[in-house]
């Protein structure tokens, strides 16, 4: 048999890529680098790959939208397994560049968003948002200027022939990223999970709709350890819901969930049931 064909959000030295081999042992996959999170997405939905992974939350930043608008719009997949991370954020640049030559740094914008506190000590300098941090870092090897710096992975230092500026500039030393390997749906969902993530469409706007949902999880002692509205795209106000619960797709009382949510007319898609994965 041929090595598992996994995309994932490149170039090389993008956190995404730590994940991928933390996930899966380089042996067993071939991976292959999206310029996007779409790109890696749409890639699994029409079975260039076998799987994707792609980023999901962070602890500072939150949701990545993109990853959780693409999953409840455009395909089917289903969330096989997670991968959780810690997350150490650095300045590269070229070799022998000192802060005072950077004007222009460039990253992901969850890269961004997690060292605020450090771009907010160098005032002259402009943030530009990149589809990666391993991207940026290319791009300031590519330019061979000491104006331009990157932030981002140690790896991406090395792979791309930079210099670790600062180290650890991140907000918050408790920094991780949840990442999740999808695939197509599969016929038969795996028979141990213990978490299981929901995408919930309410049958109509009305006064207490969303407790009603919520207390069949109560009634059931099913403990949610996330919840998230995102816009329907059907019009100001309107929303879904995506909810993270612990317990496999397996377990009676989800089954029953799942049932009675839906015999209330509110509308429940299973966007996957896998291991929890323990923070490291
Ligand atoms: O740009 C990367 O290196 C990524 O893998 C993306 C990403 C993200 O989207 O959150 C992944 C982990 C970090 O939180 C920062 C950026």
């Amino acid at each position: 048999m041929g090595r598992m064909k996994v995309g994932f959000l490149g170039p090389e030295g993008t956190f995404t890529e730590e994940a991928l081999y933390h996930h899966f042992s380089r042996e067993e996959v071939e991976a292959q680098p999206f310029s996007t999170i779409a790109d890696v997405l749409e890639a699994v939905d029409c079975g260039l790959v076998d799987h994707g992974i792609v980023p999901i939350e962070n602890s500072l930043e939150g949701s990545v939208n993109l990853t959780l608008d693409w999953l409840a719009h455009q395909g089917d997949l289903w969330i096989g397994a997670e991968v959780v991370l810690p997350i150490l954020q650095n300045l590269l640049a070229l070799p022998g560049t000192q802060i005072s030559d950077v004007r222009e740094i460039g990253s992901h914008p969850h890269a961004i968003a997690q060292c605020r506190n450090f771009l907010r000590t160098l005032p002259n300098v402009t943030v530009q948002t990149w589809e990666s941090t391993a991207r940026a870092a290319q791009e300031v090897a590519k330019r061979e200027s000491r104006d331009f710096a990157a932030i981002g992975t140690a790896w991406a230092a090395k792979k791309y022939g930079l210099s670790i500026l600062k180290a650890n500039i991140g907000d918050s030393d408790d920094n991780h990223t949840r990442f999740i390997v999808v695939e197509r749906r599969p016929e038969h969902p795996p028979a141990i999970a213990n978490k299981t993530m929901l995408l919930v469409y309410l049958a109509e706007d009305r006064a207490g709709a969303l407790v009603h949902i919520l207390n069949v999880f109560v009634a059931l002692g099913i403990n949610l350890t996330k919840i998230e509205s995102r816009p329907t795209r059907k019009g100001l106000g309107s929303y879904h819901f995506l909810i993270d619960l612990d317990g496999g797709l397996q377990d009676e009382a989800v089954q029953k969930a799942i049932t009675i949510i839906g015999t209330y007319g509110h509308r429940i898609r299973v966007l996957g049931s896998f291991l929890r994965a323990e923070k490291i």
